[in-house]
């Protein structure tokens, strides 16, 4: 095995920058540079000097031993200094020793996930954790990669198991007298499991909304202040604002934070009925984009006016321009700010709703994996309910489900199942 390293923290002037040392070689190469290293685990004050003797930096260093390290190979950090010159040349120095590369992106976590220090849903969670922005994709990324989606699918495997070792039973008695019914106790434990199932599958959608964005659309007629109220929410002049009716043509987004939920706002061109060619071909977009967002705000000049959209459920319509008015509705006001407030609130109250639906898992991979869990469980089902008959192809459906449940953590042996399901029971054979 090859010996990686990499600076581990970004790129550019810093304070202090972290460079891992990471494979069989990371001891001597630590060594190399700094002389006998820390205790494991403790940091170090170390002069870090060249193959040639020169002083490159002095570094805080640490030694973390295989089997307790992140990629659970040795592994050797050296914060140094954060200047580039400095960098550059412990990288230099490094890259001139035997048997050590530059990693590849991704290969530390990579070789986590080979050494079983991570499994497949928490590397995708550390993935995530890397590129959370707010504080929903933080909790829910910290969530996953401390292993929280691992721990159901363990539940539900440990469930489906003893159910097929239920079943085994009556597969070898099969041939000799009438096996005990085991289905009163299978049928609960694998009805369990698909109701779980059922509420994962469903949170998916939730999860991802939380991971990527949620889109709240800004839709009404030309003119009716949707640019200006953009950017308004945005606190800067994200779109062109003016008093041709017709300004807006591209969809605008604008990326913000509301409550630790990631939204992008889009802004559309007016709708109303046109012979431009080119308003046309913007209006087309606005509808397409304000249809496929998750809410969507009309901004409207009188609330008896044409939609050319069918509102969906949680969108909110409001009135623009708010200070020419004598309402005692809901207005609000790019220009004045006025209802901005209640706006941002209703807008988040409906998002966070729809983001409390939210289970464990988060990707589309997770979904395809629990869903053809959930066909085979059903299958298994179907065959139990009608009799005993059958309990050779329930039995091989839930090994199925097994398979498919473990491919969201990446163990996908058949073996273990095997093992486990003949190793706790004893058939006396
Ligand atoms: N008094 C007042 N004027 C506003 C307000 N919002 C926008 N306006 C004015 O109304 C005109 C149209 O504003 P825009 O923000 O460009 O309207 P729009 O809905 O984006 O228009 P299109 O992109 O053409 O569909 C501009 O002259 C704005 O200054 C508001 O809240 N109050
Ligand atoms: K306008
Ligand atoms: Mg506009």
């Amino acid at each position: 095995m090859d010996t990686i390293f990499a600076q581990a923290t970004a790129r550019g002037k810093a304070g202090v920058a972290v460079i891992r040392i990471s494979g069989p070689g990371a001891r001597p190469a630590g060594q190399g540079l700094a002389g006998a290293l820390p205790p494991s685990r403790r940091a170090g004050l170390r002069r870090l000097t060249s193959s040639s003797g020169v002083l490159l930096d002095e570094a805080l260093v640490l030694f973390f031993p295989e089997g307790s390290s992140f990629t659970g190979e040795d592994i050797v950090e050296l914060h140094c200094h954060g200047g580039q010159a400095t960098i550059a040349a412990i990288l230099r120095e490094l890259g001139q020793m035997e048997g050590l590369r530059l990693a590849e992106p991704g290969e530390f976590t990579r070789r986590a996930l080979q050494n079983g220090c991570l499994d497949l849903s928490q590397v995708e969670g550390l993935s995530d954790l890397l590129d959370a922005e707010t504080e929903a994709q933080r909790k829910q990324a910290l969530r996953i990669f401390s292993g929280s989606l691992a721990e159901r699918i363990e539940a539900w495997r440990g469930k489906l198991i003893r159910a097929a070792a239920l079943l085994a039973v009556v597969i070898d008695f099969s041939d000799e007298e009438v096996p005990e019914d085991v289905r009163p106790e299978v049928l609960p434990l694998i009805r369990g499991v698909l109701d779980d199932l059922g509420r994962e599958i469903q949170g998916v959608g939730a999860a991802e909304r939380i991971r990527e964005g949620f889109e709240v659309a800004i839709v009404g007629p030309p003119n009716a202040g949707k640019s200006t109220l953009l950017n308004a929410l945005a606190g800067r002049e994200a779109a062109i604002t003016s008093e041709h009716a017709g300004t807006t043509r591209d969809v605008i987004e604008v990326r913000m934070d509301l409550a630790g939920l990631p939204v992008t706002f889009l802004d559309t061109a007016g709708l109303r009925e046109t012979v431009d060619a080119i308003e046309t071909i913007g209006i087309k977009r606005a509808v397409e984009r304000a249809r496929a967002a998750d809410l969507r705000v009309f901004l409207q000049d009188d609330l008896g006016a044409p939609l050319f959209l069918e509102p969906g459920p949680g969108d909110i319509l409001v009135l623009g321009k708010a200070d020419l008015r004598d309402t005692r509705g809901f207005a609000v006001s790019g220009e004045t700010g006025a209802g901005l407030e209640t706006l941002i609130s209703r807008i988040t109250s409906v998002l966070e709703t729809r983001a409390g639906a939210a289970g464990t898992a988060t990707r589309e991979r997770h979904r395809q994996a629990m869903g053809r869990a959930r066909i085979a469980i059903e299958a298994a089902q179907a065959r139990l309910e009608s009799g005993l008959e059958l309990v050779e192809l329930a039995a091989e459906d839930l090994n199925s489900a097994i398979r498919s449940l473990e491919s969201v953590v990446g163990r996908i042996d058949v073996e273990t199942v095997l093992d486990e399901i003949f190793g706790s029971f004893c058939l006396g054979k």
